[in-house]
């Protein structure tokens, strides 16, 4: 089937510009010329440890080439080149990039920035972000590891009180970072000030050993990531000195005097950057196994349906169209709900640093609390149904999915438990709620406002807007019941704490509705607003794809259930609209062979002929008869036979 659009100008699009789109193309055409930069063997068949220093072989194998490649200053383009060499299951500079250097330049003094930044950014040093302990992760106010002051020799003296406060969980600590952010409790004669942001030399520079004070080491194998060393690291009475704490919003003078932040949370914004970003990585990984899957969808025959004489291409199902077609609508839909929500970020970044101003932070918290959850849960969801969409092949590591998915479902964890971010953001809901019942509607911010609106009768959505409005009421009504019932419990004499864990389960269920709501709005806000009559046609189809699979599945939270059957009717309506361009929206993402790491995926489409290459490419098909045949499966039967 032809699709009815240019994929490049989709991919301009998806990349926010035909400048960014075309360099992909290119930085893409550089990587497939150097095979350093390739993997020298398929992941899936290497141990941890051989994963571990083929990452860090491609790692400074891309160091060298990088400036021939790409403008170093161009994060963009340095994302994809990334992407494209390094692939997703971590690196020694992972965290580096991700948090360490933005952590640095989030907290840090100019005067900071002065002594690192530079060094950083040439990779002089490496770094990366320790908050989370074995015993705390989400409760940061019971973080174990103390930073206490020294005013006679101007030092803090970070210190591990006991097991549960190691440092455990933070990616490329293990073996590769010799810096560390280390998030620590501020005591000042023996006042503990809260967690605060501090700069900690972990390795000796020229032997990368431990310095003395400092046990680090690596976590062990986890469901993915196994590239990269997220580690452990213990403090024994270990010094740093008054300069090491980040102290562009928060100070301790010489004499120990403490200088507050101007908002007490600022110091979170290396976390609250990630989950700004998050929408838009994890958009990327559930079209990474969209694509292999749709792929494989258009090539692998299976049964009949009119025709008898040549079996049908499984895409043509309904039951596969309906299994990937919400997804590769989600993917498109969190790409752009994403790059708004990091503009959102980046404005917000801007008035704190530089005017004080941190009016914006609760907004910006509960709005990346949400979506973080939302998004990495649908797309688990979405990358589970491309496996299974794929058949047995998708559960052989040939087709890749299984470590998208576990590369992805990690952000349902990491950055804030989900339902610990969804709670976050529901105390946000709940506040909104109370200022309207005390009539202060006023005083709502504009993405909340709604929840002031009157209900009005449920009927068949027609237009866009009508679904928006649908979607509004439910989810308003959610915020509601779930504010009523906490309210109802308050009132009845249960403390808040307990009234909220009472109420819980509704409360989650208000920030989902809530989430998934921005999430619809921004998509057709973006798709309303691109001029090329072409392209917005084919995302009009995929928004019909996206509004009447989310209602539908919402639909407990309609009053009139019977809109259910309309709306059933124009999902599966949009859904066949939607088969011809199916393949190419995603390969509007353009990802490159060597990007998708995938045998099932790739773009020449032989998928038998590469499923048996890749077969006979086992370490196990090295020999017809392998060494442990001959000493226990020959000798068991041998026995057998007496
Ligand atoms: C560019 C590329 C970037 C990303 C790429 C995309 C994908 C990534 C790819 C690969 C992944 C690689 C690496 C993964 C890295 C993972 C790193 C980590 O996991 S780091 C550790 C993260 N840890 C957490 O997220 C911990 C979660 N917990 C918390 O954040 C907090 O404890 C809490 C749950 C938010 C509660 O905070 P706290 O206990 O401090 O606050 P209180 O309960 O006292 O609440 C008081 C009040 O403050 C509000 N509040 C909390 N936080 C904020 C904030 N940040 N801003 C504004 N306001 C905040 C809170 O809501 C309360 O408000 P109130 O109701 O009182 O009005
Ligand atoms: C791949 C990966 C990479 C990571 N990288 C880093 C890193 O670089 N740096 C770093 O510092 N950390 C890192 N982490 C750690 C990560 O941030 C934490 O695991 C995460 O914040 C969750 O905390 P936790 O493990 O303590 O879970 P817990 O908080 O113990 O959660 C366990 C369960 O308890 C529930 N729960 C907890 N509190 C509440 C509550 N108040 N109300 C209701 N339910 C609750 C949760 O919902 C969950 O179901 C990483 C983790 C992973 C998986």
């Amino acid at each position: 089937m032809t699709a009815t659009f240019d994929t490049d100008r989709m991919a301009a699009v998806i990349y926010g510009s035909e400048k960014l789109a075309s360099r992909r193309r290119e930085i893409s055409a550089a990587v497939s010329r150097i095979p350093e930069l390739h993997d020298s063997r398929p992941l899936p068949f290497m141990d941890r440890l051989e994963k571990v220093t083929e990452m860090t072989r491609k790692l400074a194998a891309l160091n060298k080439h990088l400036p021939d490649i790409i403008d170093p200053n161009d994060y963009e383009e340095g994302l994809h080149l990334y992407h494209e060499v390094m692939g997703m299951e971590g690196h020694p500079l992972a965290l580096h990039e991700v948090m360490f250097i933005p952590g640095l330049i989030g907290q840090g003094s100019d005067e900071q920035y002065e002594k690192w930044l530079g060094r950083a950014r040439r990779r002089e040093i490496i770094g990366c972000y320790a908050q989370t302990e074995l015993g705390h992760g989400s409760n940061l106010r019971s973080l174990e590891t103390t930073a206490s002051y020294d005013p006679s020799t101007r030092e803090f003296i970070i210190h591990t009180p006991q097991i549960t406060a190691l440092k455990w969980w933070p990616g490329a600590l293990g073996k590769s970072s010799n810096y560390a952010i280390v998030v620590a409790n501020l005591i000042i004669r023996d006042r503990n000030l809260g967690p605060h942001p501090f700069m900690v030399q972990l390795r000796d520079e020229e032997t990368h050993r431990p310095l003395q004070g400092i046990t680090v080491g690596d976590i062990g194998p986890k469901m993915a990531f196994n590239g990269g060393d997220n580690g452990f690291l213990g403090f024994d009475n270990y010094r740093i000195p008054l300069g090491n704490l980040l102290n562009r919003h928060a100070r301790v003078e010489e004499d120990g005097i403490y200088v507050k932040p101007p908002h007490a949370k600022v110091g979170h914004s290396a976390m609250i950057r990630v989950r700004s970003h998050m929408a838009t990585g994890q958009a990327w990984l559930l079209a990474h196994s969209l694509i292999i899957a749709v792929r494989y969808s258009a090539v692998r025959r299976q049964g009949f349906l009119e025709d008898k004489t040549r079996e049908v291409k499984i895409l043509d199902y309904q039951t596969q169209q309906y299994r990937l077609f919400p997804s590769i609508a989600r993917a498109y839909a969190f790409i752009f709900c994403g790059f708004e929500t990091i503009r959102l970020y980046d404005q917000l970044i801007l008035d704190v640093n530089k005017h004080g101003n941190t009016s914006g932070m609760a907004d910006l918290h509960a709005l990346t609390s949400g979506l973080k959850s939302v998004v990495t849960y649908q797309t688990g969801e979405g990358i589970e149904q491309a496996r299974m969409a794929c058949g047995g092949h998708g559960y052989s590591m040939a087709s890749y999915i299984s470590e998208i998915y576990g590369v992805a479902i990690g952000g349902c964890t990491y950055e804030g438990e989900n339902m610990v971010m969804l709670l976050q953001l529901a105390r946000y809901l709940v506040k909104s709620v109370e200022l309207i019942k005390n009539g202060k509607s006023k005083e709502l911010g504009p993405m909340v406002a709604y929840l002031a609106e009157p209900d009005t009768q449920e009927k068949t959505p027609l237009e866009l807007k009508d679904y928006v409005k649908l979607f509004q009421m439910m989810s308003k009504r959610q915020s509601w019941k779930a504010t009523e019932r906490y309210l109802k419990l308050v009132e009845g004499g249960v403390s808040r704490d307990v009234a909220w864990n009472k109420t819980a389960v509704e409360l989650t269920r208000a920030s989902r509705l809530h989430t998934r709501l921005y999430i619809m709005e921004t998509f057709i806000r973006r798709v309303s607003s691109i001029e090329d009559m072409n392209l917005r046609m084919v995302l009009r189809d995929l928004v019909n794809v996206h509004v009447n699979y989310e209602l539908l599945d919402c639909g407990i939270y309609l009053h009139d259930v019977s809109l259910l059957d309309s709306i059933k009717n124009q999902l599966y309506s949009s859904l066949h609209s939607l088969r011809p361009n199916a393949l190419s929206l995603l390969d509007s993402f353009q990802f490159s062979d060597i990007q998708l790491r995938s045998v099932l995926g790739r773009r020449d489409g032989h998928v038998y002929e590469n499923l048996f290459e890749w077969a006979k490419s086992s370490p196990l098909n090295v020999s017809d008869v392998l060494p442990s045949v001959d000493r226990y499966l020959r000798p068991m039967m041998e026995k057998a036979k007496l």
